[in-house]
Parts: structure tokens; C-alpha cells; sequence
């Protein structure tokens, strides 16, 4: 079987989707209230750092998608129990028989998340080493791991690559060090941040990440007893302490999530109240969906987005590290950005492989050249490298209904926007891959008044 569709059976199945494809008849405004859990870019982070506690953990707000499954599965191979806390959306994790677990059936998860990578940290505090099976993820860019493997040595990790994966060992323990990134990575920070809060002596990390979701990381590694300082320029320091204990706490929202339906509302010239959402975090998407000629009102309990009327407008964006515009929102804005009215660009910095999504849009009707130049306001690290990373958007254009295939998560939901502003039916296929972020889609797009039908 074709991976891809292997692929989506699996994150599909995970959350009890049975479905394949979706049948959309298009040109319905999407309009209703949903809700949002936590942001898939914590909460499996917070899961592995329950590894790190002496006593169980409770992490609140939990979705129910594909990736937490994965990790969840992986944390028991590890010895740690997980299991359901009294209110909805709440786990409990309590990894007392780690040490007593042993790694035989490891390889059984490989392949469709790329949190393997993160539990390196905590498996080499407690049991000396790790075994590391190959990563899963989005197929976006080459996405290799040389900065996470490169921070670990530098704590005194020994790194073996066999053909199955990667085995660690620490038999020195580890060790507090300087740290320097090349780019600021989320995965090499929070990488960092996991390994350092157990590390004998002091860490000083350079070029680090600060999205909203490390920052909620270092929350929860707080509560658990960890001394965190984080200065300006992209400097954290870690102090190493002796033992953590496990945390509680409500994950941060999904920020990802939010601006893909607020995308989809302003594509539908539709109307919806994210609950959940919150203001901060979301700063530069808002200043972008103003910009395009979208509206929000910003309520205590969510924002509200919607299409006021009148015409979209261009936009040149440029996707960047926080507080950048984030790679995870241009997608769905895509498909928004092919209603308005003149040329938009969207230069793509963060990975070199994330415009295959637009194929299917120009079969739809839209007009989207993808260039290797850099068109943004500076060159950036894929320039003069053959990546295709740059997008010209020319609007308006109308979409007309087409099978399309869903490539990757934030892909997929581009797509599922796109079948549902064109005129016409669309069939969307590999549905299961969105499933591995967007937590019970299929039924709040029911609740928003989306018209289709489901295909096994
Ligand atoms: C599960 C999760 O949280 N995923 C998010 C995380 O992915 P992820 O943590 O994988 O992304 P990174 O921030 O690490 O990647 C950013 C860039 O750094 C490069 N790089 C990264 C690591 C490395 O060892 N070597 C290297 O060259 C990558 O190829 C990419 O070009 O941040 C991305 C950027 O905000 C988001 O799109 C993803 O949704
Ligand atoms: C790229 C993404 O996720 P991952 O890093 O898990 O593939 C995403 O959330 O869009």
C-alpha cells in the first residue's frame, strides 16, 4: 500500500475515524461556536516530560488526536501508565515502572510522530539510555534530526546510528553545557530544555526557540522543580537539579488549530467563535487576518472570526520563528488568500518542502506560481537552492469542485477549506492524516453547518 494512504488509515483509526474520504458540496459559509483543547505542539511534549517526575502527572485539556495516541502508546512501552483523569480531556501519567520496563516491542511505534526524538533526555536520566526508532511527522522538507543528535553530545551523550535507529548511552551521566543553535529549532529546544532540568551543573542555551508552546513547556517543567531562566535574545539558562516531581496543569490552546478555522471562516465568508482562543498568542496571525480584510472579536472565552463582507486584500508574508508568522498557518490562509482581490505572496523560511499542498488548489481553479527565489523581504536559508519555497498568489479565482488528496496535516486542512468554498462537489481523500491535529473535525465542521457525506 502507498504509504501516504497507510499513513492516514493509521491516524485515522487512531481516533476511531472510519472514514477515508469526504464528499464536500462547497459554497456553504461555515458558521457555529467550537472548542479548543490543548495545542498538539505541547501536549506531546508535556506527556514525555512526565518521564521526568518522581510522582504522576496530570495534564488537562488533552485532544484526541492521532499524535497523542502515539505517544501515549510509546510512553507505555515505557513503563508509564497513562490513564484517564475525572474530567474530560485529562490524563494522568504515572511513570513509577519506568525503570522496570524493558524495550523489546520500541520499533512497534516507529515512524508516525516526531516525538521519538524528545524522549532521549529523560530515558538517558533514568535508565542511562535510549533507543531511538525512525521519525514520522509531516513530509514538508528533509526535516533532520544533526541539532538534537549535536546537543546531546554535548552533554555527554554517545550517539550510535544503527540501520533500525538510534542508541544513546550516558554511562557518565550528563552533563550541563553551552549550547548554541544554528536555527532557532522548537525540537532542539525543547530537546535542551527536557535534558538540562536533570543535568548535573548549569546549561546555557543560545539561538533557542520561544514559541508560546516551549514557553508553556518551561511552565510546566517549573512545576515540576526545574530553575528555568529565560533572558533576551534567545538565551535560556537551565540550573540542573537532583529531582522533579510530577506537575499538574492545563495545556496551552491550540493556536495552530485556531488560525486554521478562522482561515476557514474568512474563506467560506463564514462566522465562528473559537473558543478557547486567546489574544496573545495569536498577535501576528490577527495583524494578518486584519490586513487580508478579515474581522475578530476578542471575547474572554475565544475569539470570534468572520468574513465583515466587502473585498479581501492582498498580502505579502513572510513565515518565521515566533514571533514570526507561523509555517503552520499559511496553509489554511492560502486558500483565503486566492479569494482576495491583486497578488499575494508567501515566502516560506522555516521548511523548504511546505507548498506541495497548492497542486490540487491550481487543479481547483486557483492561480498560484511556487518559485525558488526568495521573494520575501530578505533571503533566507533555502535561497538559490532549488527549494520551491516562495508562493505568488493572483486572485480572485473562483474554485470549482475536484478530487483532491490530502499530503500532509496542515495540507490536509487547506484542503478540506478549499472543497469547501468551491463551487460544486469535492472528494477529499486521505482525511485520516488531519486527524493527527485537528481534534474531531468531522463533527465540528457538522456543527458549522458544512455540507457532506463521509466515505469508508
Ligand atoms: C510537533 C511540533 O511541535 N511540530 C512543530 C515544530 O516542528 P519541529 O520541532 O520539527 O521544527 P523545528 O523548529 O525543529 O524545525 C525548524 C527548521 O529547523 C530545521 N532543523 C531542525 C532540527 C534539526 O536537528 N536540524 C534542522 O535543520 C528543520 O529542518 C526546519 O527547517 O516546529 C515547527 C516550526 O515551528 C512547526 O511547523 C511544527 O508544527
Ligand atoms: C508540521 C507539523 O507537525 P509535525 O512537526 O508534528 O509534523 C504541523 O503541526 O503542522
Amino acid at each position: 500500500m502507498n504509504t501516504l494512504v497507510d499513513d492516514a488509515k493509521q491516524h485515522g483509526s487512531a481516533v476511531g475515524l472510519s472514514v477515508d474520504r469526504i464528499t464536500i458540496n462547497g459554497g456553504k459559509p461555515l458558521r457555529g461556536r467550537i472548542e479548543l483543547k490543548g495545542a498538539k505542539n505541547l501536549v506531546t511534549k508535556a506527556m514525555v516530560a512526565a518521564i521526568l517526575g518522581d510522582t504522576p502527572s496530570v495534564l488537562k485539556d488533552v485532544p484526541n488526536i492521532s499524535d497523542v495516541r502515539i505517544v501515549r502508546g510509546l510512553l507505555e512501552v515505557h513503563g508509564v501508565t497513562v490513564s484517564a483523569g475525572a474530567e474530560e480531556g485529562e490524563l494522568i501519567l504515572d511513570p513509577s515502572a519506568v525503570e522496570t520496563a524493558h524495550m523489546a516491542d520500541i520499533d512497534a511505534h516507529a515512524g508516525s510522530s516526531r516525538i521519538p526524538i524528545l524522549f532521549c533526555g529523560p530515558l538517558l536520566h533514568r535508565l542511562g539510555e535510549a533507543f531511538i526508532p525512525d521519525l514520522g511527522g509531516c513530509r514538508i522538507g528533509d526535516r533532520p534530526i544533526d541539532y538534537h543528535l549535536e546537543v546531546l553530545r554535548n552533554f555527554g551523550a554517545i550517539v550510535e546510528k544503527l540501520p533500525s535507529g538510534i542508541r544513546m548511552s550516558a554511562p557518565t551521566g550528563l552533563h550541563g553545557a553551552k549550547v548554541s543553535l544554528p536555527y532557532p529549532s522548537v525540537g532542539a529546544t525543547e530537546q535542551v530544555l527536557l535534558t538540562a532540568v536533570l543535568a548535573d551543573g548549569i546549561t546555557e542555551l543560545s539561538g533557542a526557540a520561544i514559541e508560546p508552546e516551549i514557553m508553556d513547556l518551561i511552565n510546566i517543567l517549573q512545576k515540576m522543580g526545574a530553575i528555568i531562566t529565560v533572558d533576551t535574545d534567545r538565551v535560556i539558562r537551565i540550573e540542573g537539579v537532583d529531582k522533579l516531581d510530577g506537575y499538574t496543569h492545563r495545556a496551552l490552546f491550540d493556536r495552530n488549530e485556531a488560525a486554521s478555522w478562522a482561515a476557514a471562516a474568512l474563506a467560506t465568508d463564514g462566522d465562528i467563535f473559537v473558543g478557547g482562543a486567546r489574544q496573545a498568542e495569536m498577535l501576528t496571525f490577527l495583524n494578518v487576518f486584519r490586513k487580508v480584510g478579515g474581522a475578530f472579536e476578542i471575547e474572554e472565552d475565544g475569539i470570534r472570526f468572520f468574513h465583515p463582507g466587502g473585498e479581501l486584500k492582498p498580502v505579502i508574508i513572510e513565515t518565521d520563528v515566533h514571533p514570526g508568522f507561523m509555517t503552520d498557518w499559511q496553509q489554511p490562509l492560502v486558500v483565503a488568500l486566492t479569494k482576495a482581490h491583486g497578488v499575494s505572496i508567501v515566502h516560506e523560511t522555516v521548511y523548504e518542502q511546505r507548498f506541495g499542498f497548492v497542486d490540487a488548489l491550481v487543479d481547483m481553479g486557483a492561480s498560484i506560481d511556487v518559485h525558488k527565489e526568495c521573494l520575501g523581504a530578505g533571503a533566507c536559508r533555502f535561497g538559490q537552492r532549488n527549494f520551491q519555497h516562495s508562493a505568488v498568489i493572483s486572485g480572485p479565482s473562483k474554485l470549482s469542485g475536484a478530487d483532491i488528496e490530502v499530503p500532509d496535516l496542515r495540507g490536509g486542512f487547506s484542503h478540506l477549506i478549499a472543497a469547501l468554498t468551491a463551487e460544486g462537489r469535492s472528494t477529499v481523500s486521505n482525511v485520516g492524516i488531519i486527524a493527527r491535529g485537528y481534534e474531531n473535525f468531522i463533527t465540528k465542521l457538522e456543527l458549522l453547518g458544512a455540507d457532506f457525506e463521509l466515505e469508508a
